[in-house]
């Protein structure tokens, strides 16, 4: 199968994710999507990131009506901080039957040339890349191995929603309820 790989902190899952996953898994020639769930991304300093295990049930109860949809906890057996080329390497020799694709957000190619080895991700692998609003210029635009989607921008984050637990918000619709539930139930991000 071409399955796309969606690698992310998911502190919480939220709907941009799932549309996005969904478009990918849906418009494009992938069969299905995997979250993997980062449990440290080496960029992103965070005191209210939450313990790898809590962000993965989020995730798998965001997509668990999805069959095409899947979440993985491969990065939590690697060594930490989570760079992705090791990460595809370990899939890839472990999952040989399958064709893997990189799905991210517009924002993660600003940094991209920053990332361990982006060469050879490049050079062994394609970009699915889903855009996203007030990105700052990077130079990925016309490069072979990055394909953009065609989607609605979606304006929405994960920091956005945790200030909003903070500061007593509704989170209604920017996270499923399953999600929310978990959120509330465990007084996470307050
Ligand atoms: N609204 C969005 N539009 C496009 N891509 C997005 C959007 N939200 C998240 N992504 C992408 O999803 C992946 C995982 O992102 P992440 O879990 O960091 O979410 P986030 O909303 O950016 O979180 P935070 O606000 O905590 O930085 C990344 O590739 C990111 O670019
Ligand atoms: O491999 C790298 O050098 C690298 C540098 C920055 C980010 N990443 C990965 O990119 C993914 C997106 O991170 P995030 O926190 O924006 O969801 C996450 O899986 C990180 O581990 C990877």
């Amino acid at each position: 199968m071409k399955i796309g790989l969606f690698f992310g902190s998911f502190n919480p899952i939220h709907v941009g994710h799932l549309i996005i996953a969904d478009t990918m898994a849906t418009d494009t020639d992938l069969d299905r999507v995997w979250f993997i769930v980062s449990p440290q991304n080496p960029f992103k300093k965070n005191n209210s990131l939450l313990h790898e295990f809590d962000r993965y049930t989020m995730v798998e109860r965001a997509i668990a009506d999805n069959y095409r949809l899947k979440v993985s906890d491969i990065e939590f057996t690697l060594p930490k901080p989570s760079y992705t080329i090791d990460t595809l390497t370990v899939l890839s020799d472990k999952y040989p039957e399958h064709e893997f694709v990189l799905i991210m957000g517009e924002d993660n190619l600003v940094q991209f040339e920053n990332w361990k080895n982006y060469q050879k991700i490049l050079e062994f692998f394609t970009i699915y890349v889903y855009p996203r609003p007030n990105t700052p210029a990077h130079q990925f635009h016309d490069h072979p191995k990055v394909r953009f989607i065609q989607a609605p921008l979606l304006d929405i984050s994960a920091t956005y929603i945790r200030k909003r637990i903070q500061t007593h918000q509704e989170i209604k619709y920017l996270v499923t309820e399953p999600v929310e539930a978990l959120i509330r139930l465990k007084k996470y991000y307050q």
